[in-house]
């Protein structure tokens, strides 16, 4: 018996297959064609159980909740984020700043059950930095103090790219700096770089601040992860999977 974990973003939907004690037993990064999706035709052990984090437009969510049924023959568990959420240590359950949590992207919810989990009882940053970059704000209560949400690096290059005249950036340097530039190409990344690192600073200091506690903890997931950690001073951990870690968490308290 194995379960299937989906968590489905604007531009990539990563995947796991893991057996019900957590160990993970196939992974990949994408699935465009199901009918020919050898990843998903090869599964042994057999999937028992799905569980789908989807922040895609309503169509595409559907059509892969569709698709998954239909392949593998079994109901497709659909997460949402909620007022709160039991985990697995004892007496600890996260609570959402969201007086309307359905309107909370569930990979968002899932980063903070994988960020409480992993940091239990410790204020936490977690920024997830991909299409979108979101950040979330969590006190030593495992209390969601709030969040930002902000275009991704490649959407601000772009909207600089369609919107200007002169200002034609079409590229990422391999490593980020915050130094002001003197030629338009660092000027534009140094300066998008510095509007991340900025949010993710003062994200800190403001945690640090209404929380009384001084020793934060990032949590990193998401494309752009390695290269804005090291301009991060407080400590930093980069968990590729953390949305995926937290369906399994999730998964694990309400349905195993
Ligand atoms: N080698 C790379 N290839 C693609 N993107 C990269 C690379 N290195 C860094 N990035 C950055 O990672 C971002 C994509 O991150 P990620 O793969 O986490 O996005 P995503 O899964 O589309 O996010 P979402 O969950 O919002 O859909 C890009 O916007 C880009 O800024
Ligand atoms: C912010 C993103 C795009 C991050 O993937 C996603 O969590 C989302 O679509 N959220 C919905 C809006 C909200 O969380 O308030
Ligand atoms: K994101």
């Amino acid at each position: 018996m194995a379960l299937l974990l989906i968590d489905q973003g604007n531009s990539n939907t990563k995947i796991q297959v893991r057996s019900l004690s957590g160990e993970i037993l196939q992974a990949t990064q994408s699935i465009v064609n199901f009918e020919q999706n050898q990843f998903l035709q090869s599964n042994k052990p057999p999937i028992s159980h799905i569980a789908l984090a989807s922040v895609a437009k309503a169509e595409a969510k559907q059509w892969l909740k569709e698709s998954l049924t239909k392949q593998l023959g079994s109901e497709v568990l659909l997460v949402e984020a909620e007022t709160e959420t039991e985990l697995s240590m004892p007496n600890t359950k996260i609570l959402n700043s969201y007086r309307d949590p359905s309107q909370m992207g569930i990979d968002r919810w899932l980063a903070v059950v994988a960020g409480v989990t992993r940091y239990p009882n410790r204020g936490i940053v977690i920024v997830d930095s991909g299409s979108a970059v979101n950040i979330e704000l969590v006190n030593s209560n495992a209390q969601h103090l709030g969040g930002y949400i902000i275009p991704g690096f490649t959407a601000m290059i772009q909207t600089l790219y369609n919107g200007t005249g002169q200002v034609k950036v079409d590229r990422q340097p391999d490593s980020y700096s915050v130094e002001p530039g003197d030629k338009t190409l660092d000027c534009v990344n140094n300066g998008i770089a510095g509007a991340i690192v900025g949010l993710i600073t003062d994200s800190i200091s403001r945690l640090t601040a209404q929380s009384l506690a001084e020793d934060i903890q990032v949590v990193m997931a998401g494309g752009d992860s390695a290269k804005l950690a090291p301009l991060i001073s407080s400590p930093t951990e980069i968990v590729p999977d953390l949305v995926l870690d937290g369906l399994f968490q999730w998964f694990n308290v309400k349905c195993i």
